[in-house]
């Protein structure tokens, strides 16, 4: 069956010249996602450098990074211990790790931004880095639910720029979505596709609408559950259990809530109620908030909807 994409129409054409191929990343956001994402780049034989403003947070992913890249030596490379050593040592040479992107900007083909999921911060650091990063440099937003456009509109190179979202374990997860808004260029649209199969992703195309694909699926899902049980209808792991076995997902929607972190959910469900107030799949949680609140943002904290 052959499906002709109504996404992979020609786009703007742009004036600067782009690199064939991305070969130099930086990954703003050493967090749960920049650390994912920095690892795979460096696994898949590209130069990248995870930026955070915490060196405590950049220390933590680094330890976490490191045993990541066991597992995965360990899966790719079965009864070959030389084999594994070597992937290890190259995969961690690749990579630095840094408390500002300044130096690595000069020479950067993709800045790949994964901070927390706030539009002030996207822009600000993008408005920053335009300054910067030579006109080759394409720019991408891993957010999970703000619109790419508005992102893009703090920099002067929205031909050069889109979304690049990733999911969660980045090193298990085989998806990317790849996300163009009307003025991304033919050339940046290509480059990305193309880093996207590079980083061993499968990749499907989007327009740049709230929550993409997968999100858009996703997260009235999730929030669905969370009023089920806000109603008094099941627990939350009776919920969990009937979604594992009765509808054969890996985790049930707490657990994964647990594993995305409340915080991100939440940070979606704001923007979406504030920017939709009129669709009810959209709006907040009292429960959830209540938890934000709290500090109980899943695994991150030790303590969401479970302890761990
Ligand atoms: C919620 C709605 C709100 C959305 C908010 C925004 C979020 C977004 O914008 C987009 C997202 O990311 S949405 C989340 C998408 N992720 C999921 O749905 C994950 C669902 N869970 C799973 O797939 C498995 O439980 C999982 C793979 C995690 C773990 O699998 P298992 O339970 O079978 O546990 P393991 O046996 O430990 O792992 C299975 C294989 O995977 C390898 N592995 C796991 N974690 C790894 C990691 N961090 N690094 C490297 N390898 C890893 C593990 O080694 C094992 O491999 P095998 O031994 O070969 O099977
Ligand atoms: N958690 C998830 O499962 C997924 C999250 N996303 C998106 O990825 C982005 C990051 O999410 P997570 O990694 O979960 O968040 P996180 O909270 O684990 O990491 C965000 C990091 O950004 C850093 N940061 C804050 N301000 C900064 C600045 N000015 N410069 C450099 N670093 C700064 C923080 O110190 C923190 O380490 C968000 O936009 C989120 O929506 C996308 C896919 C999945």
């Amino acid at each position: 069956m052959a499906f002709v994409s109504q996404f992979a129409r020609r786009g703007l054409s742009t004036s600067s010249s782009l690199n064939a191929k991305i070969q130099e990343v930086i990954v703003i956001g050493g967090g749960l996602m920049g650390a994912g994402i920095a690892q795979v780049a460096a696994q898949t034989g590209h130069k990248v450098t995870l930026v955070d403003i915490s060196q405590q947070v950049l220390d933590k992913s680094n330890a976490r990074i490191a045993e990541s890249i066991k597992r995965v030596a360990k899966k790719q490379f079965k009864d070959d211990a030389d084999g594994a050593g070597k992937f290890i040592d190259s995969s961690l040479a690749n990579m630095n790790i840094a408390t500002t992107a300044n130096e690595a900007l000069l020479t950067a083909d993709l800045v790949l931004e994964a901070v927390v999921e706030n539009m002030a911060l996207k822009q600000k650091l993008f408005a920053e880095y335009d300054q910067i990063a030579p006109a080759k440099t394409i720019f991408a937003s891993n957010t999970s639910s703000l619109p790419i456009s508005e992102i893009a509109s703090s920099s002067s190179r929205p031909d050069r720029f889109g979304g690049l979202h990733f999911f969660n374990p980045v090193p298990v997860m085989k998806l990317l979505e790849v996300v163009r808004i009307p003025e991304t260029s033919d050339e940046t649209f290509d480059a990305m596709v193309a880093w996207g199969k590079a980083m061993k992703k499968m990749t499907v195309d989007c327009k740049d609408t709230p929550g993409f694909i997968v999100n858009r699926l996703l997260v009235p899902y999730l929030m669905e559950a969370v009023r089920l049980v806000e109603r008094g209808d099941a627990s939350a792991k009776d919920v969990d259990l009937a979604m594992k076995l009765g509808a054969g997902h890996p985790m049930g929607p707490f657990e994964l809530a647990d594993y995305v972190g409340l915080d991100t959910n939440k940070f979606i469900m704001d923007g979406w109620s504030a920017r939709f107030p009129d669709e009810p799949l959209f709006r907040q949680s009292e429960m959830l908030n209540k938890m934000v609140a709290e500090n109980k943002l899943g695994k991150k904290t030790g303590e969401g909807f479970y302890k761990y």
